[in-house]
Formats: C-alpha cells, structure tokens, sequence
C-alpha cells in the first residue's frame, strides 16, 4: 500500500477564549487519506475545521496525537512543495496583474515554466492582464488556487474556499478545481455547504464539537444527513400578499399529522435552488 496523503491519530488542539474558558477545537481525531482521493471536512461552525487544516499544513502544533503528510512532518511537506494550501483569507497584491502575481510565485518556486499551465488550470488565462484588485472575490480565490499548483503539489487543502462567492462564481471554481482534480490531485477542502461536498468530494468527513462524527462515502452522508422535503405549491387563491392563508395552512397540517409527516415547513426557494432553476430555464430556452 502506498504511503498515505494524510494519517491522523488522536490528533487534539485545545484553545483558551478571552475569559480563559478552555475550548477543545479538535478532539481525538483519526484520519487517514489515501493519494488520489478528494476529501471534503463538512461541519457547522466552530466543528474544528480550520483547526484541523492547520495542524495539517504545520501552521499548529497538536496539543497531542500526530500528524504526517506523506510521511514527513506537514511543515516539511510544505516545504518540499507536496502540499499547498487556499486559505480564506490571505495576501493578494492589489497591484499586481493576475499573471505578474503567479510569475512572482514561480519565480521563489523556480518554476516560470508552469506559469501558463497554471493559469489555465484555475480559468484565468482570459483574465491574465486585469489587476489584482479589479477582480472580483471569486477571480481573487481562483488566482490563489493558480498559486497553490505552481509546485505542482501532490495534495491541495482548501479552507472554505468559495466563503462570500456568489453561486456563479462557486460553479465557476468547482468548475477550475474538478478538471484539474482529475488529473489524479489529492483534494481536501472544508466547507459549510453540503451541496460542496455532494458535488465535489467523494468522500465526506462530518466534523462537529472537534470530533468526526461521520466519515463515509458522500452519497452515504448525504442519506443519512441530507434528508428530504417535499415541496408542493398551494392554489393560487390562498396566496395573498403576507404569504399563504393560515386557516387553509392548518388544514393542511391536519390533513398531514395523521400520515406521520412533522416538521411542515413554508419557506421561499433558498437562492441556489431558484438560480438553478432559473438557469435551467434560461439554457432550456436557448435550445
Ligand atoms: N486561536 C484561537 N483561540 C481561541 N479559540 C480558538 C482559536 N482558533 C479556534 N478557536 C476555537 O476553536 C473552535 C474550532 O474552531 P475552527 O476555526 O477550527 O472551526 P471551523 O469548523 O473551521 O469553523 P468555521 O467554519 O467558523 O471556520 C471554535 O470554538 C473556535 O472559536
């Protein structure tokens, strides 16, 4: 068996909020990742995410447990240009283009010959010549995922990377990072969205109170968590301006209890769904 991407044991990082209250962000944590898997952390904030991917690039020290990223210390990984890392936050010079800023890169990494290469990885080739600060938050994080590959790392961890995007823009970096995740990359990314990880990541690691709580096959996360609602559309005529009629709504609920169905929930799309939709529709229009 090859050496794994990532193995975990009993990895724990405890911090102390401002009153000095203990806080265990990641606890008893176990994980090991094979080469070539796409791995997605899901989990709630405040689940340890973070945490986690910082003891997994060396920028924290478990408290207990160890960690090994190809075998060596994460630091060293790093270092040796395995691993790299799209963080939430972090550095873009504003006045740079988005192609002196991955020459830059290349140029500490010794590797001006994988400039092209990677901008057309993460869909930048077209925007090569627009400075750093005209683009927009979702340009901004792909031309962190184009710095991330200058090495040509093994393994590319992402934190949340799609946070503030519009949905657009999160298709469009999916979009970036699935081709290029085909090539046979290493992926661990954190994420609040389900909808991340059941498009992207084979594999799901639930995280929540610093503890993993699942670690299975999205398909078989998304049974056991993802649920199911079923959506109906009322007649138009208890439709009025404040939402549906109420004493129609009870009747509705009456009618449900006895089949066992709780929970009955009257909300508006979330916006992925009516974008989706909405594209759908758009597309099936210009056909
Ligand atoms: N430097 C720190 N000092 C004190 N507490 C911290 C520190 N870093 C993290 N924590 C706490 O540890 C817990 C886990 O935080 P972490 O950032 O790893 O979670 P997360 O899953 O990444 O959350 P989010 O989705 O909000 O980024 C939280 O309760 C957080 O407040």
């Amino acid at each position: 068996m090859s050496t794994p991407a990532i193995r975990a044991v009993g990895l724990r990082k405890q911090f102390h909020s401002t009153d000095g209250t203990p806080v265990l962000a990641v606890d008893d944590v176990d994980l090991t990742v094979h080469p070539g898997e796409i791995v997605a952390f899901l989990g709630p904030n405040g689940a340890g995410k973070t945490t986690t991917v910082d003891m997994l690039l060396g920028l924290t020290r478990p408290d207990a447990g160890t960690i090994e990223v190809y075998g060596t210390a994460p630091g060293e990984a790093v270092r040796q240009g395995r691993v790299s890392a799209v963080m939430q936050t972090g550095g873009l010079l504003n006045d740079f283009t988005v192609e002196e800023t991955v020459r830059a890169i290349a140029a500490l990494h010794g590797r001006t010959d994988r400039v092209e290469v990677v901008l057309e990885r993460a869909r930048l080739t077209d925007l090569a010549g627009r400075r750093v600060e005209a683009c927009s938050g979702g340009e901004q994080q792909r031309l962190k995922f184009a710095l991330a590959l200058v090495p040509d790392p093994d393994l590319v961890v992402l934190d949340e990377p799609t946070t503030g995007m519009d949905v657009g823009a999160r298709q469009e970096f999916w979009r970036a990072m699935r081709a290029d995740a085909a090539l046979g990359r290493t992926i661990v990314f954190a994420t609040h969205y389900l909808a991340e990880a059941d498009e992207f990541a084979e594999r799901t690691v639930l995280m929540a109170r610093g503890r993993i709580v699942h670690d299975a096959a999205t398909a078989d996360v998304r049974a056991a968590y993802g649920g199911r609602t079923l959506t109906f559309r009322p007649p138009a005529a208890v439709v009025g301006a404040d939402g549906i009629d109420a004493a129609w709504l009870s009747r509705v609920h009456d009618a449900l209890a006895p089949l066992g169905v709780t929970d009955v929930d009257v909300s508006a799309a979330s916006l992925e769904t009516a974008f989706l939709a909405l594209t759908a529709e758009l597309e099936g229009a210009a056909r």
